[in-house]
């Protein structure tokens, strides 16, 4: 059922751990969206995937073999797209994807073809690579990437550098692969609008930690709406919850505002329990917590917790 599993995997750097106990799980045929700040560690922890970086301690395991130094098999169904994508400057789009398929050994007919008409590169096929604009050399990375049809294809911010048709393009790509080639993605970000649009399971990183394994539909699931209730008297509004209502679960967040996270209770309800012991309604209104608000929230935790 999981295609990579990695156990307490760690890595240092000149003493300095730079990934932590990182014990991750990709599923077969979903997309796994990396999520952290720069510096995280996504980056090095997708070079251990690939073996470009060999973990200090802790275990990979990729379709169900561990990776070893000698795992070519296992490398062999992987395609990557790892930091910038580097390329011969001076030849062309198709005779670099040429190059590499020799290198790997590949051969299928109309593999070249394929892959650059997914990535919208068709025509520009006979430009030399000096001519590439930073989004074109990021599809050809991508094109590399998927030309020997992978199983599993690890992205390292394969958006950076692509104008907003161009990302909307290459989510729709990242889409089909998945769902109708049945690839398995790892692609990292630290932008959680970018994840959220096609991610069906988010790892969530910071400071070399995996804070957060979870997947979209229980996040959608989970209850993030709250009432908001700004009064003028929040000492006594506070009273007035947990002795009239039998609420416990709010929390003052600035001077007069109290957001209450208990479910079920009605804001009409909340109302006129208020103006009946007195209380003076600013206003209240049912609000609804952003994912940005949800990772936030779970990364300053972390970090609080961490030291
Ligand atoms: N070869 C190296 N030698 C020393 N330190 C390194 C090396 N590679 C990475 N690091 C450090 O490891 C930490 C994690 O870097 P990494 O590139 O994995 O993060 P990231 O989450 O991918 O961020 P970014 O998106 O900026 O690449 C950083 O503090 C970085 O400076």
């Amino acid at each position: 059922m999981y295609i990579v599993k990695t156990r307490n995997l760690t890595k240092c750097f000149q003493g300095q751990e730079v990934v932590s106990n990182v014990s991750m799980n990709i599923k077969k045929g979903e997309i796994y969206g990396f999520l952290g700040p720069n510096g995280a560690g996504k980056t090095t922890i997708m070079k251990m995937l690939t073996n470009l970086v060999k973990p200090t301690s802790g275990e990979i395991e990729i379709f169900g073999q561990v990776l070893t130094s000698s795992s070519y098999d296992v490398l062999g169904r992987m395609g990557s797209m790892i930091e910038y994508p580097i390329f011969y400057e001076k030849l062309t789009a198709r005779e670099n994807l040429e190059l590499h398929c020799e290198y790997m050994g590949y051969h299928h007919h109309h593999a070249i073809e394929e892959a650059l008409d997914m990535v919208n590169l068709k025509h520009v096929d006979n430009k030399s690579i000096s001519q590439f604009s930073l989004g074109m050399k990021q599809r050809l990375g991508i094109a590399r990437a998927i030309i020997t049809r992978p199983e599993l294809l690890i992205l390292d911010e394969p958006i950076n550098g692509l104008d907003p048709i161009g990302i909307k393009e290459i989510r729709h790509l990242f889409l089909v692969l998945c769902k109708e080639y049945g690839i398995t993605l790892l692609v990292s970000s630290h932008i959680l609008a970018e994840i959220e649009q096609m991610a069906d399971t988010i790892g969530v990183i910071s400071k070399g930690r995996l804070i957060t394994e979870v997947s979209m539909e229980k996040l959608k699931g989970e209850n993030t709406e709250y009432i908001e209730l700004v009064t003028t008297n929040p000492t006594q509004a506070c009273v007035v919850l947990e002795d009239k209502l039998q609420i416990t679960n709010f929390k003052i967040i600035q001077q007069r505002m109290i957001r209450i996270y208990e479910q079920g209770i009605s804001q009409t309800d909340i109302s006129k329990t208020m103006i009946l012991n007195g209380i003076e309604i600013e206003s209240i209104n049912k609000q609804v917590t952003s994912l940005e608000e949800y990772f936030l929230a779970l990364i300053n935790k972390e970090e609080s917790t961490s030291g």
